[in-house]
């Protein structure tokens, strides 16, 4: 896996693939700014948007330093002694933005992130650093959904995880089929969570109680 620092071109999860040069220069990104603020119809000099490139660049790479960042990192500090605790561990309904990659609009929502310890816990901090690391780039929910289940899976190797998203989508609210009010919903579960019937039951009641 390779990782941009200074660009917003998107991680390709199979690195035999390159993909194009990160942009190095914020320059790059102030002209297409100017370009997108003239192509609305408004004058990119009047005063009110003369530092708006600027700062949509600064934005935006802040929207998306999920590229910068490995996720994985954030689990490799693990703890073995907790007291012989072997149930599930869940952080439910944690908020977060993220952008979807159709329309560059937010995607806002709450995700619930479980597992079921096999020997090593985490610090509980860092399920949500895991969930920002791909929030913060441009995503459509499902895959966000399974990253942050398979990165939990990959490097705990617990018993089982479950991950459930639900989030509301800017491009069908602000703009197209322009639809209020509506919740996307994913889940991704793994292990006793995906195979076991009782502990998909556990998680599930867990997760949505209120
Ligand atoms: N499955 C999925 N679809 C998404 C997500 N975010 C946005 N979309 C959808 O991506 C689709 C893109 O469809 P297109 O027909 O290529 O684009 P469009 O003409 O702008 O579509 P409309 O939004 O229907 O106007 C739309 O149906 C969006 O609602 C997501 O996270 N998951
Ligand atoms: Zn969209």
């Amino acid at each position: 896996m390779n990782f941009v620092t200074a660009g917003f071109v998107p991680i390709d999860e199979d690195s035999s693939k390159s993909g194009p040069e990160p942009l190095s220069a914020p320059q790059e990104v102030h002209h297409a700014i100017r370009t997108l603020l003239r192509w609305t119809g408004d004058d990119p000099d009047r005063e009110g948007l003369r530092d708006t490139p600027a700062r949509v660049t600064r934005a935006w790479k802040e929207y998306c330093n999920g590229y910068e960042i490995d996720p994985a990192t954030y689990l490799s500090r693990t703890f073995d002694e907790v007291g012989g605790y072997d149930e599930i561990v869940l952080l439910r309904d944690i908020p977060f933005q993220s952008h979807c990659e159709h329309h560059l609009a937010p995607i806002t929502g709450t995700a619930s992130i479980a597992y079921l310890p096999k020997d090593r816990v985490v610090g509980i901090s860092k399920l949500a650093r895991v969930l920002n690391g791909y929030a913060r780039r441009l995503q459509v929910q499902e895959r966000l959904t399974a990253q942050i289940a398979d990165c939990i899976w990959n490097n705990l190797k617990p018993h089982g995880v479950a991950v459930i998203i639900k989030a509301s989508h800017g491009c069908m609210t602000g703009r197209g089929v322009r639809t209020h009010g509506v919740t996307m919903m994913t889940s991704k579960m793994l292990g006793c969570f995906r195979d076991d019937p009782t502990s998909r039951r556990e998680i599930m009641t867990l997760m949505q109680s209120q």
